[in-house]
């Protein structure tokens, strides 16, 4: 058995991916180094371009991402009368989904095709940088789609679904999606850089009427069923995966499977 594992093992990385485990559940095949958690920190291999600026600049970014929506997070701790430090203690005292991400768009796309479909953000707070038109938002109340004019020196920030539940609705999610940049930026490439700061993987999406007088208050007009759609049951992790997993092209069975991706966007929450 080690000979054979070996020899196996000795091949070259295209021919051995050929036989990958995949993401089905399943345990057989070959795992390349990275391709599992080995512990709760989900860490993870990155390419040496990657980890050529993890000091320089990745780091820098996430931590100044991490200050930034913790400073917006705690205004809204306030604005929601929550008990001092109580949102900030939810998305920093244990591992998260948190994460940096950067897109990017081919140029001259043709008009109409849609770069990244209506959606709100899984998690808790967005922190979005792009330099170029695309970006449109669906406000509550509102049916037509407005484009989102990138200033230079401004980010934005989007409210995602974890949020929007533990306020127990008053805060939204936004929606929004991509289409390639409007007149002639089509002609260029589409960057924009996010960082997502999500609760602790354990944390229970609830409305927290329990912590917050407001909250409670707010959550009391609300009818039996949006106040069902207020409490999934289920922790920032398992709400985060079940969004992921369920937009991956390989796990599509049909239309249900993006119906079982959605967010609060489904409720308009
Ligand atoms: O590229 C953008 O402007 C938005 C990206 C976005 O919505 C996302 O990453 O969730
Ligand atoms: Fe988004």
């Amino acid at each position: 058995m080690f000979d054979m594992a070996a020899e196996t093992l000795d091949l070259p990385f295209e021919e051995k991916m050929k036989f990958e485990q995949g993401d089905a559940g399943l345990s057989f095949g070959y795992k390349f180094e990275g391709a599992s958690a080995v512990d709760a920190s989900a860490r993870r291999s990155y390419p040496s371009t990657v980890n050529n600026r993890m000091d320089s600049t990745i780091i820098p970014f996430v931590k100044k991402s991490i200050e930034i929506n913790d400073e917006i997070l705690s205004i809204f701790n306030t604005k929601l009368r929550l008990p001092q430090g109580e949102l900030i203690k939810l998305h920093s005292e244990e591992y998260s989904a948190s994460e940096a991400r950067t897109h990017k768009a081919r140029k001259n796309l043709p008009t109409g095709k849609t770069v990244l479909g209506a959606h709100t953000d899984f998690g808790s707070l967005s922190f979005l940088h792009n330099r170029m038109g695309g970006l449109q938002v669906l406000p509550p109340g509102v049916d037509e789609w407005q484009y989102v004019k990138p200033l230079p020196g401004h980010a934005i920030c989007n409210v995602g679904d974890t949020l929007a539940l533990l306020s127990g609705g008053i805060l939204h999610s936004n929606i929004h999606r991509v289409l390639p940049p409007p007149g002639a930026q089509a002609a260029f490439e589409r960057w924009s850089q996010v960082f997502f700061t999500r609760p602790g993987n354990s944390v229970i999406l609830r409305p927290l009427s329990n912590e917050s007088p407001l909250i409670a208050e707010a959550v009391n007009k609300l009818s039996d069923e949006q106040r069902e759609a207020l409490n999934p049951g289920v922790t920032a992790f398992d709400w985060i995966c079940r969004r992921v997993m369920n937009r991956r092209v390989k796990n599509r069975t049909g239309p249900e499977t993006w119906m079982a991706s959605k967010g609060t966007d489904q409720e308009r929450i």
